[in-house]
């Protein structure tokens, strides 16, 4: 590895070691999707809560109906009525029948239903021609859970199922911790603003719309505060505005060796952010360290659009998801047949973006485009990156490589 670079690995630690998880709270349960319970939740009441009718028909003892028959029907007097949410008659004599519905109280003394379709649905006596099994079409209090059961372990990414089950147990809120707010400035005097006139010298802000988006799908609250120009003045200024809601701030382009590398030219000063060169290709230019009276986390990213991607992935990703409680922080790898060689620098981990297919050998990964990392639109035809180790010069094709899936939840 090169004298003066660091290794991704390295970069990481020092970064995940300046990152503190949010303080956890109780947030109401539809806030909560994607993220992490940060307590274990117990029940404290069982599920069903009440024996109840899985079917509408007619709650019986089942001693009476046991021999029933369409030859040999029996037949009860119905002596109630219960839908669900009354829960008026609590308890009946053998020798009758109520009539139940679904989701209603079974009552005390019942210990069957007989379903409608088995019945001539009698109103004041009933004509049963099939005989339930004792306790049919009857769901007990506590079959499904517990008081004391273990419903969810901390750290469980909250999904639908999961928000179902707390609301089904009558909690409104669980602990969770916030979704952590990520504030994305584009520097650059050479961007405009999609939808603006462009002159000929000029680009689009394709970055902030890149990483504000990848900071959402992370389960960030992300603000584009979008275009900042070259001007160390402007940009200090921006930021300071910024940090009131910031949790962690994503700044793009101006961290390498050029003359107005406004970024690295505004904050070196502090003497809290650290600037150099990662070995990885690409996004070798990187800046990362902590800035404003909370000590906000900065991520300086550098400004071509696939470095900076990259450099999200590899490094803010993890940060956010730390933040949040997320384990694990960064985002697994599986392996895949590469389908065309691959080369790679010496001491540096080559991210190559790629495309990722099945066939029935497992999962094939194709390299997309160059290795540019200007090359936004091979960026976005990948949903892949083949991730070439620092001492691998040479991937021949039909190698098992490592490959990191962009679009996996996890
Ligand atoms: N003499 C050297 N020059 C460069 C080096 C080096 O080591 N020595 N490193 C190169 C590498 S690697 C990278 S990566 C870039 C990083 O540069 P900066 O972070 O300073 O970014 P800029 O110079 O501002 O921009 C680079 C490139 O990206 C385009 N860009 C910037 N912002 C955006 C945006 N929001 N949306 C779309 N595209 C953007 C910009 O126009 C430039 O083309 O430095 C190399 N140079
Ligand atoms: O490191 Mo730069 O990110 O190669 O283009």
């Amino acid at each position: 590895m090169p004298d003066d670079l660091i290794s991704v690995d390295q970069h990481l630690e020092r970064i995940l070691e300046a990152i503190t998880p949010l303080p956890d709270f109780p947030q109401p349960l539809m806030e909560t999707l994607g993220l992490a319970a940060a307590e274990d939740v117990i029940a404290t009441m069982r599920l069903p809560s009440f024996d109840n009718s899985a079917m509408d028909g007619y709650a019986v003892c089942h001693r009476d109906v046991v021999g029933a028959s369409e030859e040999h029907p029996v037949h009860l007097p119905v002596v109630g009525e219960i839908g669900a949410g009354q829960g008026g008659l609590l308890a009946m004599s053998p020798g009758t029948a109520v009539k139940i519905m679904t989701g209603a109280p079974v009552p005390a003394g019942a210990d069957a239903v007989v379903p409608y379709e088995w019945t001539d649905r009698g109103v004041a006596q009933v004509r049963i021609g099939r005989a339930p099994e004792l306790g049919q079409h009857v769901r007990r209090a506590g079959e499904d859970v517990d008081e004391g059961d273990l419903l969810l372990e901390r750290g469980t990414v909250l999904g639908p199922r999961h928000l179902g089950l707390l609301a089904a147990v009558g909690r409104p809120s669980v602990r969770t911790r916030p979704r952590p707010r990520v504030v994305v400035l584009s520097t650059g005097s050479e961007l405009r603003e999609p939808g603006q006139p462009l002159g000929h010298d000029a680009i689009y802000d394709g970055n902030s719309y890149l990483l504000a988006a990848a900071a959402r799908r992370a389960g960030a609250l992300a603000y584009r505060v979008g275009i900042v120009p070259d001007e160390p003045r402007a940009f200090l200024d921006a930021l300071n505005d910024q940090l009131v809601r910031a949790d962690l701030v994503v700044t793009s382009g101006g961290v390498s060796q050029g003359d107005y590398d406004v970024v690295k030219e505004a904050l070196s000063p502090l003497g809290t952010v650290w600037f150099g060169g990662v070995a990885m290709q690409p996004g070798k230019p990187q800046g990362f360290g902590v800035v404003g009276e909370d000590a906000t986390p900065i991520f300086t990213l550098p400004g071509n659009p696939v470095s900076s991607y990259i450099s999200f992935e590899a490094f803010v990703l993890p940060a956010l998801r730390k933040l949040m409680g997320k384990a694990p922080y960064s985002r697994p790898s599986t392996r895949a047949r590469l389908t065309h060689a691959v080369r790679s620098p010496e001491g540096r981990r080559q991210f190559v973006r790629g495309e990722i297919a099945v066939d029935a050998d497992g999962l094939v990964v194709s390299p997309v485009g160059g290795h540019g990392s200007h090359l936004i639109g091979d960026l976005a035809a990948s949903d892949a990156l083949v991730v070439v180790p620092e001492a691998t010069t040479e991937l021949a094709a039909g190698e098992q490589v490592d490959v990191v899936l962009l679009d996996e939840e996890f």
